[in-house]
This record gives structure tokens, sequence and C-alpha cells, in this order.
């Protein structure tokens, strides 16, 4: 810019406006910033180098500021502008200032000559009005900021330089454009469209503002538009609200709901009292009740009568003490089935800390209880003909013996093992051999008292276990009848019939052994014994050794 057209610029002014050197001394001014500055057009601006400093105590902070970085308001001053850096012919570094805030200059004690006692009072009255305002727009708890129709920031507050993390003179020197994310400009735009056609007076719209670190901010944007007294645009005023956090727990909870919508547990949630308020889609699925057919309805509604009894008083005690529960339960279904569940549930406060809600998950655990149940099953029976093995054997014995000792009952232990049988399965076969057993095993099992046990040891030993025998003599009917069904014909195929006979060894608990491995010993060798003599009789323990 030559020095002329600079001049010329300052002399059509009718803002005021003035030249200054990086130092802040006053270089040139138009008569407009002559009259605020109370500075005749005769006299020399070398008379006032530091202008700003002599009349007006500055912010130190200020001072040390280039004008190029001067966008600022200032206490004392008003608002100081740079309109850009002047290439002067002497080629040292100029800026063109603007001053807003010419009453104030007038109001000064310095120009007092040009104002009259009224018209300071009212300015006074302006001023402190204008602070007012001034500390409402600075302090607001609210981001807010002018924007003009260009989309440049007239001014913005300290609220909104912590959302976006820039300086206000940072911001200044940007447009609303710059820092809106590129997803959300189109529909910033699109209602500034409608508000400077004048189809709206107003819009708000949640967006998210890009951070000078990089990262963004989600704001609710309030915008509405302040128009010159003949109706042209004059700028915007935006409210900004920081609401990253409500959009997070939104989030969670959209999150969240999406969770219960989806999870393959059933959930509930219910009062405290254990009435029902929802349940999730697996929930209605899993037991045929909606959320309309159960809501209201006590959570015992549900669970099916195969609970232990006071099971319900214990799960409402231990929740209201400790908040939480979780065991298996069997929950009832709409067609009056039932199914094992394990259940969870836990407690979540309200406002006063007592127990407000409570939240349960539950899983159909049918397979697993079925896979338990095989397992179980494997363990501890025997796959051929599918009585209790040496390990059922043995733990319902020493369960016998305990009670036994309480209760002084006499227990008796019948030893079996066929005889000749291997003669069986070389003669027709091991299937026929087979057969043999799992007849033995069923005829044995058809002989005995609810509460007494059948077991196969192997091969072709087998083991009855009696509980509550009153003495060795009562047994021999007993034991004479197992002999006869034992030796009854087995039909096995093509008409063949094959015939067994056992012999067996009994043993009486306490009188032949003290604990389970001691009474299997003897039974078992009172049973050698028997073999010994001739077989297919029984015979009783002769004590210890
Ligand atoms: N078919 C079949 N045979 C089995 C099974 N387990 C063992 N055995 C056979 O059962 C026979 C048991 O024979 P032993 O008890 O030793 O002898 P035994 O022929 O019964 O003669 P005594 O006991 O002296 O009367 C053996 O030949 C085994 O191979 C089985 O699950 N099925």
């Amino acid at each position: 810019m030559s020095d002329q057209l600079e001049q010329t610029i300052l002399r059509l002014a009718t803002r005021p406006l003035g030249l200054v050197n990086a130092g802040w001394s006053l270089l040139d001014a138009n008569a407009a910033l002559r009259r605020c500055l109370g500075v005749e057009a005769s006299r020399p601006l070398t008379s006032m180098p530091d202008w700003l400093g002599h009349r007006w105590p500055l912010d130190p902070d200020y001072i040390a500021r280039s004008p190029a970085d001067c966008a600022i308001d200032i206490p004392q001053v008003g608002r100081l502008c740079c309109r850009g850096q002047i290439n002067r012919s002497d080629n040292e570094p100029a800026f063109l200032m603007e001053l807003h805030s010419p009453l104030r200059f007038k109001a000064h004690p310095a120009s007092f000559n040009h104002s009259d006692w009224r018209t300071l009072q009212l300015t006074k009255s302006l001023e402190q009005e204008r602070g007012r305002f001034r500390a409402t727009f600075e302090e607001a708890p609210l981001g807010i900021c002018h924007v003009l129709p260009d989309g440049s920031f007239l001014r913005v507050n300290r609220t909104f330089c912590d959302i976006t993390g820039y300086s206000e003179v940072e911001l200044l020197r940007r447009t609303f454009r710059d820092i809106t994310h590129a997803d959300d400009l189109a529909a910033d735009m699109a209602h500034i469209e409608l508000m400077l056609a004048g189809s709206i007076r107003r819009y708000t719209l949640n967006k998210r503002y890009l951070r000078r670190d990089g990262t963004f901010v989600w704001a609710e944007l309030t915008v509405s538009l302040v128009r010159t007294p003949d109706g042209r645009p004059s700028y915007f005023i935006a409210m900004i609200e920081d609401i990253s956090e409500r959009i997070r727990t939104e989030e969670r909870l959209r999150l969240a709901a999406k969770v219960y919508e989806h999870m393959c547990e059933g959930v509930f949630i219910a009062d405290r009292q254990l009435n029902l308020l929802s349940v999730n889609p697996a929930f209605a699925q899993m037991t045929g009740f909606c959320e309309a057919d159960c809501r209201g309805l006590s959570l015992t509604m549900l669970l099916s009568e195969r609970q232990p009894p006071n099971f319900f008083q214990t799960l409402s005690e231990q929740l209201h003490e400790w908040g939480t529960w979780q065991g298996d339960v069997w929950f009832s279904q709409r067609s009056g089935r039932t199914f094992p569940a394990w259940l969870s549930i836990s407690g979540t406060r309200g406002q006063s800390g007592e127990w407000a809600h409570y939240v349960g998950v539950f899983s159909d655990i049918s397979l697993l209880k079925q896979n338990e149940a095989q397992l179980y099953q494997l363990a501890h029976h025997d796959p051929l003909t599918a009585i209790p093995n040496r390990l059922l054997l043995q733990s319902r014995l020493e369960h016998a013996i305990n009670l036994s000792q309480r209760q002084r009952k006499t227990i008796a232990l019948v030893f079996i093992d066929l005889d000749d049988f291997k003669t069986i399965n070389d003669t027709h076969g091991h299937l026929a051999g087979d057969q043999v057993l799992i007849t033995v095993a069923q005829r044995l099992s058809n002989r005995l008292r609810s509460g007494d046990t059948v077991a196969r040891l192997g091969g072709d030993e087998f083991v009855i276990l009696v509980e509550n025998t009153p003495d060795e003599f009562d047994m021999l009917p007993f034991i004479t009848s197992l002999l006869d069904c034992i030796r009854e014909p087995i039909a096995y195929k093509d008409g063949v019939s094959l015939t067994v006979s056992a012999s067996v060894g009994v043993s009486l608990y306490p009188h032949h052994g003290e604990d389970a491995v001691s009474l299997i010993d003897s039974a078992d060798r009172a049973m050698l014994e028997v073999k010994q003599a001739g077989k297919n009789a029984p015979a009783f323990s002769r004590g210890r050794d």
C-alpha cells in the first residue's frame, strides 16, 4: 500500500483509524481518531509518542503484545483491532489500527472539554451498563460468540475459548467453518441459509467443534441473527454448550440398551420388593412371558415350586443385606414346564443409599444339568448293566457306615460271584456272557428294597448293600431267594437257554469290618471259601483274621 493510498483510506474512513509502529507509537491518525483522542488537527502526533500508556494505564501483558496480535478488548481503552500490516515507504513496519469505543474517549477527563457534565454522566452509566453486559458475556458459563455473516468470529468469550482450546486472538482469525467437524458443516450451513433468508429466527443443533489439540468436542449450538435497522444481517449470536459428557452418557446408555436387547441371557429389572419392572427379549423367549405379562409380578411367581423351603425368604434377606445373590433356581415357563437356570442378582442403590433396584441375569442350564447327570452316570455306573459301579458302592457304603454309627444299625454286604462264567463266554460267545450279566443285574435289582444298592464291581462280581439289617439269621431267606433268582434260566437267541449259579459271601457291619474296604474284603473272603467248597451256596464271614 502506498503512503498516498494509506492516507486516503485514513482520510475517508469515518471510523477511528490510525497507524502505529511495532512499538505502539502513533504514526498517523484520521480525523475520527484525533477526535477520540482529543488531538487537534493542527497538533503533530509526534507530541504523543506513548499515547496509550500515557493516558490510560494498560495491562502489562497487552503492552508486551505486538499490534499485529491485537484484536482484543482492553478494559481501560475499549477494543483495538489490527486491520493489517502496512508497507510504508520507509520500510518500517506499521499497522493499521481501528479503535472501537469513541464514547469512552469522549468521557475521559482528557477530552472533558468536548463534553458537558450531563453527557459525562450519561456516558458513565452507559459504560457501567456496558461493563455489566461485557461481564455477562465474558463470564457466562456457556460459550458465546458473535459471528459475522462471512463466518468470521467477531467476539468470543472465555468459555468458548475453553471449549475449543483456542485463544481469543486465534479464534478471531478464524471462521466457524474452520473449527467445525466436516461431517457437521452441511447441517450448520443449511440452517444459516434458512436464517439469512428469514425462514427461521433461531436454530439449535448438536455439532462437533475441532479443538486446537486435534480432538473434537460435542456441543449444543443455539444461533440467532442480529440485523441492522434496515434489515441487513449484522452478526449471529451463538451459544455453545459442551455436551460431550451428555453424549458419552447417551452413548453408554444406547450401548447398554443394545446389550440388554441382544443378550442371550435372560435379564430382568425389579424393584426392591423384587417385583418385575422390565425384562429383555431373551427373558421372554426363555420363559414365554413377555414384558407386559410380567410387569409388576413378583419374581416368586416366575420361580417354580421346586425351590427348597424358605428359598425366597433367604434370597430376599441376602439381597437386602449384601445386594447380591447367585445360585441355581428353577424357572416356570408359561407352558407349565420348568427349567433349571443359573441366576445372578445384583442391586443398584438409589439417591438415599438404599437398594433401589435389582438386576437379575440368568441362563438356562438344562443342557449343563443333563451333561452333569450324564457325567455322573458315567462316573458312577457300570456301562453294561447300568447299575452302580464300585465308586458309587464305596461312597454309599461309607455313608451307610456313618449313619449306622449314629443309629446303631447293622449293615450287610453280600458279595456275589457267578460260577464258571468263563464257560458261558467260551461256549456261547461274549455277547451271551453280556446278556447273562445284564439279566443277573436286573433280577438282583428287582429283589432289592428301596434304599439298598446292587453294584457291579467288575467281571462277574456283584455286591449288594443292605442297610438296616437286624442280624445275620434274617439274611438267609433273602440270600436264598437271590441265589434262586440267579439260577433261573436266561433266554438267549435261537431258543438257547443259559443258566448260571453264584457263590455268595456275606459280611456285617460292625461285626466283620469297621470300614468300607475291610467290609468288602471280608465278604469277598467268605465268597472265596464257598468257591473252594464247591460253589453255588452262601456263607457268612467268619470275622476278622
Ligand atoms: N461277556 C463278558 N465277560 C466278561 C466281562 N468282564 C469279564 N468277563 C469275563 O468273565 C470271566 C470271569 O471269570 P472268572 O470269575 O475269573 O472265572 P469263572 O469262570 O467265573 O470261574 P469261577 O469264578 O471260579 O467260578 C473272564 O473270562 C472274563 O474275561 C464282560 O463284561 N462281559
